[in-house]
């Protein structure tokens, strides 16, 4: 496994962990703090919006690109998710504009050396207790609902990884995007549960021009599919809208979406309006709510929200 090596447009990948401790640590010696982006790869402009307020946010940004198989269940898609892992440069490069400073990608182990089962003490027995790990972490109420009540090991395996990362790259900032809504809540309690110095920083869904929500699984929709999934973030903006016009029940709005999606070809996993804060389901909306929704096209899962602050 490579320590450090010059990835392509001269951005640095560090593919071990020590080594990536010890650049952290130089770097925050040396002043000026450190952001970190976790991610899956398969880089799209959500990513890149994290990237660039990470920059922002600190002298020094770290990319990670982990296929982390301990949140996946083996009923769920681990083998055909999009990988990057290959090239990490591919992601940078398809954004043009920002190879020269893109910033270093930490890379531990590819999805494939994973599934071979090259042990590099990460999350890598797909979600069962395997012999590999048996640590792990749990968010215990938040991770219940929305997507904790259809992937059942996701947030553990989320948590664990990112506390992982945490100790690895030791960074002073961590960006997440809000599509994930319930596991940036989760990632913010469990920093603020366990005295993790971090500041957690959740930034506003990426979309398509027509209004998609960016996602790494939208390349494997067909264009039926990509079509028919427009019905997620279509729905929603009129949910939305019903709500600043005065509507304040949960029940009307949630079948609303629920038929849109159903009508255009998609099978809803859940379409709930909870608590922006806590993630308890809201019947009549008073206070700030988020929209949540998965849903099925074909077989791809995809998840999309809305915030409504009255
Ligand atoms: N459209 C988006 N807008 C803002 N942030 C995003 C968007 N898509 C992903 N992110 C954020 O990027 C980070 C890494 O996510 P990840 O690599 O799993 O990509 P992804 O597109 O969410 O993948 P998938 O949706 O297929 O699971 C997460 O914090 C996630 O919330
Ligand atoms: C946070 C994360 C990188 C943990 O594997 C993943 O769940 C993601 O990309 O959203
Ligand atoms: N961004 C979420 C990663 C997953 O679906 O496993």
């Amino acid at each position: 496994m490579a320590a450090a090596e010059e990835g392509g447009g001269g951005m640095a990948v560090i593919r071990d962990k020590g080594e990536m401790r010890s650049w952290s640590r130089s770097r925050r010696k040396a002043g000026g703090g450190l952001a970190l982006v976790p991610t899956m790869g398969y880089l799209h402009r959500g990513h890149l919006s994290l990237v660039e307020e990470a920059k922002k946010r600190a002298q020094f940004a770290v990319v990670s690109i982990y296929v982390n198989p301990g949140q996946f269940a083996p009923t769920e898609d681990l083998d055909s998710y999009p990988s990057d892992l290959q090239g990490t440069s591919v992601g940078w490069r398809r954004w043009g504009s920002m190879p020269s400073s893109a910033p270093p990608t930490f890379t531990t182990m590819g999805k494939a050396a994973a599934l071979e089962g090259k042990l590099v003490s990460c999350v890598e027995d797909r979600g069962g207790e395997g012999a590999g790990h048996e640590t792990w972490i749990r968010v215990e109420r938040l991770e219940k609902g929305l997507c904790g009540s259809s992937r059942p090991v996701f947030f553990r395996g989320v948590a664990t990884v990112v506390a992982k990362l945490f100790n690895i790259v030791e960074p002073d900032v961590v960006v997440f995007g809000k599509k994930d809504y319930q596991q940036w809540r989760i990632i913010r309690r469990m920093v603020r549960d366990l005295d993790f110095a971090i500041d957690v920083v959740g930034l506003e869904v990426v979309r398509e021009i027509d209004g998609l929500a960016m996602s790494s699984r939208n390349v494997l929709l067909s264009p039926t599919e990509r079509q028919q999934a427009l019905s997620i973030s279509e729905s929603l903006l009129k949910a939305k809208v019903a709500v600043e016009n005065g509507e304040t029940s949960c029940e009307g709005l949630k079948a609303s979406v629920t038929w849109s999606i159903t009508q255009a070809g998609g099978r809803v996993d859940y379409a709930e309006i909870v608590d922006q804060e806590n993630l308890g389901v809201v019947k009549r909306i008073r206070s700030p709510v988020v929209f949540c929704v998965a849903a099925w096209f074909g077989k791809v899962r995809l998840i999309d929200n809305v915030e409504i602050s009255l």
